[in-house]
């Protein structure tokens, strides 16, 4: 009962969109564990899990690979996930279509509806990245209205704008009326079982 409330936020983003590094980053800033440097970081083919605590509540982050053939497990974890992390390279606009694709699928899905979503624009430590803004204008989403959303530029290397991505999500799910949702029927089945 007075334990801390725990986030389920999911990491999603193609392939190299910087997922397992943003997740690395996330763990050195929030936890006195030395996260895995770049260049150990390799294609994820199954999930990571990071645990963390922010703001005085618990996050766990599931980070999931991004190539087209792994794309079919992001689903899985829908259900359960209180909001979603967005990855977005900005620094490849050739690859910006198929992220937004990849993107508007994810939208679609039922099981996450009214999840907060935090879009990142990464690698801004590369010089021909685009701002978070723009990576919004390519994206064009439609339909977001029923979510809390934002973008936010980052860079999973040094570290620029994860703090402040941190902060808007456990903002956010402790407001939301999803976490309220998962709460709920967490407590039934706590009741059914
Ligand atoms: N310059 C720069 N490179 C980055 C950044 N984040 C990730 N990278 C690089 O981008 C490549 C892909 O990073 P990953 O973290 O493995 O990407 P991923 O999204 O987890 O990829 P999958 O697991 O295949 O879905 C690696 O070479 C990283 O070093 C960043 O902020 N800046
Ligand atoms: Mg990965």
């Amino acid at each position: 009962m007075f334990s801390k409330t725990e986030f389920h936020v999911l990491i999603l983003g193609i392939d190299k969109a910087g997922k397992t590094t943003l997740l690395e980053k996330i763990k050195s800033q929030y936890s006195n564990l030395e996260g895995l440097p770049p260049d150990r970081i390799v294609p994820t083919v199954g999930l990571n899990i990071g645990r963390v605590e922010a703001s005085n509540t618990k996050l766990v982050f599931w980070d999931l690979g991004g190539q087209p053939g792994l794309r079919s497990i992001w689903e899985k974890y829908y259900e359960e996930a209180h909001a979603v992390i967005y990855v977005v390279d900005a620094a490849s606009p050739s690859r910006f279509e198929d992220s937004k694709s990849a993107l508007e699928k994810v939208l679609r899905h039922e099981d996450l509806q009214g999840a907060p979503l935090l879009i990142l624009a990464n690698k801004q430590d590369l010089a021909d990245a685009v701002s978070a803004e723009e990576v919004a204008r390519y994206l064009d989403l439609k339909k977001l209205d029923e979510r809390a959303y934002t973008f936010l530029a980052v860079s999973s290397y040094d570290g620029l704008g994860i703090k402040e991505s941190v902060n808007w999500l456990v903002d956010v799910m402790e407001r939301s009326k999803r976490t309220e949702m998962l709460r709920l029927r967490a407590g039934a089945n706590l009741i059914s079982n």
